[in-house]
């Protein structure tokens, strides 16, 4: 049932501590949600779970395997995937090249195969096209196959990044903040999306501000404040929850309304 188990987790930058005493179980087939105030670690987390941080404490471990400590392409390889707030995508790529690339962790070719062109090869080549158009047509840039990426719009890119993590068929896709900087239709669109991997079965992490989308597509949520978890539960669970509704609102606004109710009484 749990795909990804982390315990204990903790990270810090010089004083500042991103991540502290950290647990998650990440379920098999959900898509859990990590939100916070800014600040509150939530890309720290992110970049421990892909690798990209080492942590000071704790383990991440992938179908019972403690991958804390490894370099990114260990977690890359073990089938933890990820999509980056700031694209990672080639801009001087079409759609489908891009996918491709993305494709290329899973596939092992011999150098002898790759000089000869050996029929293995062409037809893994072909494979790996058709599966990229799939992916492409899955995230709804069906058509733009030929387009290289510096000419597509945002709200497309954002599509791309996420069907080239896609490519390399992860078993945990991260996703970090897919709908910023996109407008309500585009959020839409990745909405839509991350249900219809949800439906397919894909495990899906999900770093976003947008609530509406978080509300909308989640199973589970977890609450980062100050590197700590303040609050976990179902959308209805978290969104009750009275330390939730503090961090949000902030301590300025409750003061606020204390005066506001002081001076009416
Ligand atoms: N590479 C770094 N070097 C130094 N401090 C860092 C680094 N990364 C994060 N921090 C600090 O760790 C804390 C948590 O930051 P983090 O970016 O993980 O929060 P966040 O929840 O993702 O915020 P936001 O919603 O604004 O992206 C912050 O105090 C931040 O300044």
């Amino acid at each position: 049932m749990t795909l990804l188990a982390v315990r204990g987790l903790t990270k810090s930058f010089g004083g500042v501590k991103a991540i502290t005493d950290l647990d998650l179980r990440i379920a098999r087939g959900a898509v859990h949600s990590i939100i916070g105030p800014n600040g509150a670690g939530k890309t720290s987390l992110i970049n421990m779970l892909s690798g990209i941080y080492r942590p000071d404490a704790g383990s991440i471990a992938l179908d019972g395997v403690d991958l804390a400590g490894q370099p990114a392409h260990r977690f890359a390889a073990a089938g933890i995937g990820r999509t980056f707030q700031n694209l990672q995508v080639f801009f001087n790529m079409t759609a489908l090249e891009n996918v491709m690339a993305g494709r290329h962790l899973r596939e092992r070719h011999s150098l002898a195969a790759a000089l000869l062109r050996t029929r293995a090869l062409q037809r893994a080549e072909a494979e790996s096209r058709q599966f990229a158009r799939d992916l492409l047509r899955l995230v709804g840039l069906c058509g733009q196959e030929d387009t290289r990426a510096d000419a597509m719009a945002y709200g497309a890119l954002k599509r791309l990044e996420i069907a080239r993590a896609l490519a390399a068929q992860p078993r945990l896709l991260l996703l970090d903040e897919p709908a910023a900087g996109l407008n309500a239709t585009e959020a839409r669109e990745i909405d839509a999306l991350i249900q219809r991997l949800a439906q397919g079965g894909t495990t899906i992490v999900l770093v976003e501000h947008n609530m509406a989308l978080v509300m909308e597509v989640s199973d589970h949520i977890v609450v980062l404040d100050h590197g700590r978890k303040l609050a976990e539960g179902t959308p209805q669970e978290v969104s009750a929850h009275p330390g939730v509704i503090e961090a949000y609102l902030g301590k300025a606004e409750v003061a606020d309304e204390d005066e506001a109710e002081a001076a009416h009484a």
